[in-house]
């Protein structure tokens, strides 16, 4: 992200601040990274009367508004009303699907959400923070006015405090610096033509050809992205399987989808060598074949930013995230510490921005005066690929590592009376993890149109440790989308009753005769 925000009037004012800036003041709570986590920790601390600074180097929103979450839906809804409607004029839809995506983006304008954190009573102090902790708690933050990262010079924008730093005392400090793209080490990948995410949502130039390097909830999305738009595009998967962290069955039904919408998928492959050539970029892999494309776009993870941090003694993760306990408290030679938490992508917990603001909803309380440990359980994880994808708990293996003795049912179908409607004939799939013994739903998934929306009964269930015997009696309505659950539902009951040596009720089927008529 190479964006650096210019102040606006609802900010504090770098030439009011200069004389006190060499007397650092002290507040009740520091947020280092403005994003999602902090629109929600710093209005809900001010609200109860804390006094509260939040400093961003970049856009107040973070990633989710400008580079991530909101550009990306844009675009894909963008494209798949293109592939509905048929029309093959892609430099129409694409012009389009800028407009909407600009329009989304508010044109990457975050006075907004400055005004909103000003009247939120949160002052905003815009530039890059190194954090320093005293001995006896609490600490300071350096702010450098105008860097965008620990590596920028000053900018010469109309900030007249551009380079100079400024201390702010904190007495708890909230760190909520979201993450960054990685690169995979592939040789030759830095001689190329690359883009990040933050890129591809960004850029206006729709390129004759794309090999993505990753296939994860970024590479699957970005990649019907381009090829609704007449992009050729190839998928590259290291795992055997697309979205491989989940259950088998949604892997599967997302590659049916890409390859509906023009997506080459390769898995079980990696790039080895990068090299210009062909289209522009030759991707060599390791089964011997090659793949070529005008730039390579990295969808292959990312790691926390712990820059702010790095001397300050924290404790790190295997995976490079801030180790925290379960009221997102850092952790210190494995010690919890009572004034520093961390909440976000930055912890690696729960990478989503429902998940930045669920542990940020948690740490506000704590902030308050009603400390209490976040429940992550059936936090869900959702993929806005056409179909899309919604699961939440544990997978298979994630509840057998677990101690659970788990049946799964996996039921495929989109024989319901919505699909006849819609006349849908992809992917349809749910997948119902279950404790073996009590019944009681420990993770799912579902793949299908709007799945979003109406696998939330899956979360809420999940989370709620129903059992499967309940969700079966669940009414869906006739024709909603809901009914693709109820087959699944029918077959873990079963399977438990089996196990229990009960014999099976006789399953009724999702799909009433009555949506066939005619
Ligand atoms: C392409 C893409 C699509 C996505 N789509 C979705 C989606 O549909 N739904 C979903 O739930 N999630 C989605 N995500 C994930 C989501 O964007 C993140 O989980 C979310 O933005 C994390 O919020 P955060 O507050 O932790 O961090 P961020 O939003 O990254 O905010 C952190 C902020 O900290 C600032 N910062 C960092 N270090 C410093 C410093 N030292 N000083 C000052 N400021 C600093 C950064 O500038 C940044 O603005 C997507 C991600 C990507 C990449
Ligand atoms: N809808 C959403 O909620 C949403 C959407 C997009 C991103 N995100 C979040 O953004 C983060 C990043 O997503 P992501 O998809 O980049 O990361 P990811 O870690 O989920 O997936 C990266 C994929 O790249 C593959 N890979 C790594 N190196 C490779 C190589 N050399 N060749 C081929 N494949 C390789 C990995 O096997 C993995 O499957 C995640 O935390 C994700 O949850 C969320």
């Amino acid at each position: 992200m190479t964006t650096t925000a210019q102040p606006t009037t609802a900010e504090t004012s770098p030439a009011a601040d200069r004389a006190s800036s060499r007397v650092p003041r002290t507040v009740d709570v520091v947020v280092v990274g403005g994003g999602s986590a902090a629109e929600t920790a710093g209005p809900r601390a001010a609200a109860a009367g804390l006094s509260v600074v939040v400093v961003e180097a970049s856009l107040v929103g973070g990633e989710c508004p400008f580079w991530a979450c909101v550009p990306s839906k844009a675009m894909l809804l963008a494209g798949h009303a293109h592939r509905a409607g048929g029309s093959t004029d892609h430099d129409a839809a694409w012009s389009w699907a800028l407009q909407r995506r600009r329009e989304a983006t508010a044109g990457l304008d975050d006075s907004g959400k400055v005004r909103g954190l000003a009247d939120a009573g949160v002052e905003l102090v815009r530039g890059w923070a190194e954090v320093e902790r005293s001995p006896g708690g609490g600490g300071l933050v350096r702010v450098r006015r105008g860097a965008s990262g620990p590596d920028d010079g000053p900018d010469d924008g109309p900030d007249d405090g551009a380079g100079e730093v400024e201390e702010i005392g904190w007495r708890t400090l909230v760190v909520a610096t979201g993450s960054t793209p990685s690169a995979p080490p592939v040789d030759g990948l830095e001689d190329v033509p690359t883009w990040t995410s933050d890129e591809a949502l960004t850029s206006d130039h729709r390129p004759a050809s794309l090999v993505v390097l990753g296939g994860g909830a970024v590479g699957c999305e970005l990649s019907q992205v381009y090829a609704s738009f007449g992009v050729r595009t190839t998928l590259v998967e290291t795992t055997p399987r697309l979205l491989a962290s989940e259950q088998p069955s949604v892997g599967e039904a997302v590659e049916q989808a890409l390859a509906g919408s023009g997506v080459d998928v390769r898995t079980g492959v990696t790039a080895s060598r990068a090299r210009t050539g062909g289209d522009g970029v030759v991707l060599e892999l390791d089964d011997g074949s090659e793949v070529t494309g005008e730039r390579v776009l990295l969808a292959s993870g990312r790691r926390p930013r712990l820059e702010c941090v790095q001397t300050q003694g924290l404790d790190v993760t295997d995976a490079g995230a801030l180790a925290v306990d379960d009221r997102y408290r850092v952790l210190a030679d494995g010690q919890p510490l009572d004034d520093v938490y961390a909440v976000g992508d930055v912890n690696g917990r729960a990478p989503y921005t429902h998940g930045a603001n669920y542990q940020a909803r948690v740490v506000a309380d704590a902030l308050t005066g009603h400390p209490r440990a976040g429940d992550e359980t059936g936090m869900p994880r959702a993929v806005y690929t056409e179909p899309s994808v919604l699961a939440t708990g544990l997978t298979a293996e994630g509840a057998r590592d677990a101690g659970h003795e788990v049946v799964v049912a996996v039921q495929a179908s989109h024989d319901t009376g919505r699909a006849h409607v819609e006349r849908y004939d992809g992917p349809g799939t749910v997948e119902l993890v279950v404790d073996a013994g009590t019944g009681v739903l420990l993770g799912a998934s579902a793949v299908g149109p709007e799945a979003d929306s109406w696998g939330g009964e899956l979360v809420l269930a999940v989370r709620a440790r129903l059992t499967v015997e309940l969700l079966a009696e669940v009414v869906h309505p006739f024709p909603a989308w809901g009914e693709l659950l109820l087959p699944a539902a029918e077959s873990a009951r079963d399977q438990v009753r089996e196990r229990r040596g009960e014999l099976p009720r006789p399953t009724q089927g999702a799909a009433e005769p009555a949506h066939a008529a005619g």
